[in-house]
């Protein structure tokens, strides 16, 4: 066969290469074509106008609520009044919004020329705060609409959850977010997964700064997710998220390339794997469970036709929820009942062939009413200056009967064969025909923008590759990603950089690394009894849930930690059924010193166990935190005495240090905090990574980047090992200058 020509003519238009996306034009006749025609976008102008125009920046203020209240006070009362009234080049420029529908005002949008904030003193100094958050982990970029499916599922902590797609991971910090929201360990489990397997390490990297022991990672094919058993029961989720791969047809604005590449294929084929995606959901959801299934595309084939595929195969066993109350200022247009096939080749069709399926097609009269899905959620970029959108959240009212659709008298349509039933292990290919033997199925991986938004594009662009190393999934530090996270909120990533993973060919089936195997240690061991007696660990905390990884099942370098169901999930389930590629939390870190007890906690666990820490606390206020932060090592007599007095009490090893800023007020801090400190024999480190204590200081000091003090930093040897996480000064300055 010829090979194809590169100017050869496709999606209606010259295909040319253009040498930057500057070059683009943003026109697509075939994509005019469709929507036009389909006549379901309101005000269709404007809608392709919005599609033009760069999308704003938008980003979540992330972590426990009382600090996440914190930050965004601190935005309101030392950032934003000054970003008011900005006159640049005879413009005044947008001051920052407030995502109206976020709850607690946690989410802001920012539509401003990277220029302004290159120069404008105000902005630069607003940016570089944005920045050190960001690599502290307290403020996370994400596009608008894609935080919207997380909260209408209204996660709870005792909930199960599963998000069936879920790398690069944005949506299940969210979903970790709101498991935590209550404060205390939660009960529930967020199982993420995702079928590409560097993916789901790149998902890893990114969910790890939000500490959870309540978090697994697996790396599976949604559609044959398998069934996870505890108890010696399946479990089923209270909670599932389809956040299916689909043509990112919403995501033009950002995703600059598709004005060239789209085509009425895309959805097309990808309507089979995202109906077998949401199928496999149901079955695995719990009656009364919720499941969000979301798309960045606007096109119904991928959207209300799944949907109607879906409620064919379930009957009254599932229904769409009406939630267009949940979330008050969201600007929403309701789900489609009816709308046009376009096929392959162009041309409308109103009877399925051979490459288009029946269930691409809009539903009866009959199962309009039954159907409800003008309750699905449609989200166009100029209703409120995003990206596009679809949202639908099913509930599961009963369990999946293959009989019941007929025994109500609701379709005559839906072939027995096809009903989908409740046995959570019938192979979906009995129901739905794998993409393989679909026609027009994506027979090779689809290119990486077709299922990748276009903010994780830039994330992966801006990531470091990642090497497939044994230990890489636990052991990675993530300071190794700050560059990257840094450039991601420079809110202007060259654009040569996003080209570059547009261009990159499409990835080949990855091979999976052997993973370290899970092993849990005995309440019993040598280890754990010296931590307990060490550190006065109160009773009631379960020693059963500490596990290391590796195959001698020893503790040598580190120990992790789970909650209880993830433990029994791993030791019904893994390695035989679910590759899990990454679970729990670091808890413990071994240090090489003459301590009684040489295992020091982690700042990332700190919260999993404080409460259950009855001895080696010691306080301090404000003061002390500013030393204990400016300072490599400080001195005990750098400290106040009350504070050297408490730590005279003990001997050298691991403390829990608690402060209370409240005797410095123009530090604003408000909420009480906990880090993990060690005791030398003459000086006290605390043990919390740079850009964390970096961005605290910045906080304290109302954004202003804080003196250090260069002075100090003589090592005492009994601190040894714990050098890692002490401030590295120069590091600071380099970093703050560049
Ligand atoms: C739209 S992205 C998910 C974005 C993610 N939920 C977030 O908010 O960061 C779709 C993801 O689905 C994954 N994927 C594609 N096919 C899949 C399948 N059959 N099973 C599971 N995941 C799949 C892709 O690797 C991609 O990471």
């Amino acid at each position: 066969m010829p090979k194809k020509r590169r100017n050869q003519k496709r999606n209606g238009q010259a295909e040319r290469k253009p040498s930057t996306f500057q070059d683009i034009v943003k026109e697509n006749v075939n994509f005019e074509k469709y929507y036009k025609s389909q006549g379901f976008i309101p005000d269709y102008q404007e809608f392709m106008a919005s599609l033009r125009q760069t999308l704003p920046t938008t980003f979540r203020i992330t972590g426990s609520k009382a600090q996440a209240i914190d930050i965004r006070n601190a935005l309101k009362r030392d950032f934003f009044p000054s970003l008011k009234g900005i006159v640049w080049e005879d413009q005044v420029v947008k001051e920052p919004e407030e995502l109206k529908w976020y709850p607690e005002s946690l989410a802001w949008s920012l539509n401003v020329g990277k220029a302004v904030i290159r120069r404008s003193p105000p902005f630069k100094k607003f940016q570089t705060f944005l920045v050190y958050e960001t690599e502290a982990g307290s403020i996370s970029r994400q596009e608008a609409v894609s935080m919207i499916p997380p909260l209408l599922l209204q996660v709870k902590s005792n909930h199960v959850v599963l998000d069936m797609c879920a790398a690069p991971g944005s949506k299940t910090a969210q979903l970790i977010e709101a498991l935590h929201a209550n404060g205390s360990t939660p009960t529930g489990v967020v199982v993420a997964n995702d079928s590409d397997y560097k993916r789901s390490h790149l998902l890893i990297h990114q969910v790890k700064r939000l500490c959870s022991p309540c978090l697994m990672v697996t790396n599976h094919d949604a559609t044959q997710f398998p069934n996870v058993v505890v108890n010696d029961e399946i479990l089923k989720f209270d909670r599932i998220l389809a956040d299916v791969p689909c043509s990112g047809d919403g995501t033009f604005r950002k995703n600059i390339a598709l004005w060239n590449t789209w085509g009425v294929g895309h959805g097309l084929g990808l309507h089979s794997l995202q109906l077998r995606i949401l199928l496999r959901g149901l079955q695995m959801l719990k009656v009364g469970g919720r499941l969000v299934y979301s798309t960045c595309s606007i096109n119904p084939m991928e959207n209300e036709a799944v949907l109607a595929g879906a409620i064919r195969h379930c009957g009254t066993a599932v229904r769409i929820v009406d939630v267009g109350s949940e979330l008050p200022g969201l600007k929403t247009c309701p789900g489609l009942t009816t709308w046009k096939v376009m096929a392959h080749n162009g041309e409308w069709i109103t009877e399925p062939n051979e490459r288009c399926t029946a269930s691409m097609f809009p539903p009866s009269d009959e199962e309009i009413k039954e159907f409800n899905l003008e309750r699905c959620l449609r989200i166009y970029p100029h209703l409120q200056d995003t990206g596009g959108f679809f949202i639908c959240v099913i509930e599961k009212v009963a369990k999946l009967d293959p009989d019941k659709r007929k025994a109500e008298g609701s379709s005559e349509q839906v072939p027995k064969k096809q009903k989908l039933i409740e046995r959570p292990d019938t192979p979906l290919e009995q129901i739905i025909p794998s993409p393989s033997e679909m026609p027009e199925s994506p027979r090779k991986p689809l290119p990486k923008h077709l299922d990748t938004p276009t903010s994780q594009i830039v994330d992966e662009v801006t990531q470091p590759p990642m090497s497939p190393k044994k230990h890489h999934h636990s052991h990675i530090k993530i300071s190794s990603y700050v560059a990257s996270d840094v450039s991601e909120l420079r809110l202007n990533t060259p654009i040569d950089q996003i080209k570059m993973t547009l261009a990159t060919p499409p990835t080949k089936p990855q091979k999976r690394t052997e993973e370290d195997p899970y092993m849990y240690l005995s309440h019993d061991h040598l280890v754990i009894r010296q931590i307990k007696n060490f550190y006065e660990l109160d009773p009631s905390f379960n020693l059963t849930n500490f596990l290391v990884r590796n195959t001698m099942g020893e503790p040598t370098r580190g120990m992790y930690y789970t909650t209880p169901i993830i433990k029994s999930i791993i030791i019904a389930n893994v390695p035989n059924k679910l590759h899990l590629v990454h679970a729990g939390i670091r808890m413990f870190a071994k240090q090489d010193t003459d301590a009684t007890c040489n295992w020091r906690i982690q700042d990332d666990a700190l919260g999993s166990i404080y409460d259950f820490i009855k001895g080696r606390k010691v306080s301090c206020g404000g003061i002390d935190l500013d030393v204990l932060l400016k300072k490599a090592y400080p001195k005990l007599e750098d400290l106040s005495e009350e504070f050297r007095n408490q730590l005279e009490k003990y001997s050298i090893g691991g403390c829990v240090l608690e402060v209370d800023t409240s005797d410095v007020p123009e530090y604003n801090i408000t909420v009480k905090m906990i880090f993990p400190l060690w005791k030398g024999h003459a000086s006290v480190n605390m043990m919390v990574a740079k850009q964390d204590k970096m961005a605290l200081l910045m906080r304290m000091n109302g954004g202003e980047i804080p003196e250090i003090d260069v002075s100090v930093g003589q090592r005492d040897k009994s601190a040894d090992g714990v050098a890692s996480s002490s401030i590295m000064v120069t590091e600071y300055q380099d970093t703050i200058l560049s």
